[in-house]
């Protein structure tokens, strides 16, 4: 499965952190707003519908820059396993409001290692660091 996530990063080193449906598959915990690619659909226009969805906000595909990936074992009820792709973003219209999820919060990096993170979330923090999010 092939999972989109962004880093929203603002001008103060701060990255936006999105708090899971208690409902769902890891609930409650932090990640990067994002979710599943649909089949046939290009990663960023991806990225971009479910920031939509998400946070109400609107991006550009083009704004997001790469940032790694990472992969972890398949999801309960999936056969095939995870697949992670980050990026990172700095522009986009609206502001960002927890509309599926329970919350959403700006982090300075040191903030985010404190929050109870997904763990393949976790494994993707230091990857900022180039991008000025110093844990
Ligand atoms: N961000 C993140 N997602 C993970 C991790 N591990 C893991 O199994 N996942 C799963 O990857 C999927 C991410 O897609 P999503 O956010 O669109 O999932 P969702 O539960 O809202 O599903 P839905 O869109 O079908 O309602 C979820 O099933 C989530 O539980 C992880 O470490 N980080």
């Amino acid at each position: 499965m092939l999972v989109v996530a962004a880093a929203l990063l603002d001008g103060s080193s701060r990255v936006l952190m999105h708090r899971r449906p208690f409902a769902k598959h890891h609930g409650g915990l932090w990640e990067f707003p994002g979710g599943k690619v649909d089949p046939g659909e290009v990663p960023q226009d991806a990225l971009s519908r479910e920031l939509a969805e998400e946070l109400g906000i609107r991006v550009e595909p083009h704004r997001f820059a790469p940032a790694g990936f990472a992969t972890g074992a398949a999801v309960p009820g999936d056969d095939e396993p995870l697949v992670i792709l980050l990026y990172t973003c700095r522009h986009w219209h609206g502001e960002p409001l927890a509309l599926e999820g329970e919350e959403v919060r700006w982090c300075l990096g040191a903030d985010c290692s404190g929050l109870d993170l997904a763990p393949l979330d976790r494994e993707l923090l230091p990857n900022l660091k180039p991008f000025g999010i110093d844990l």
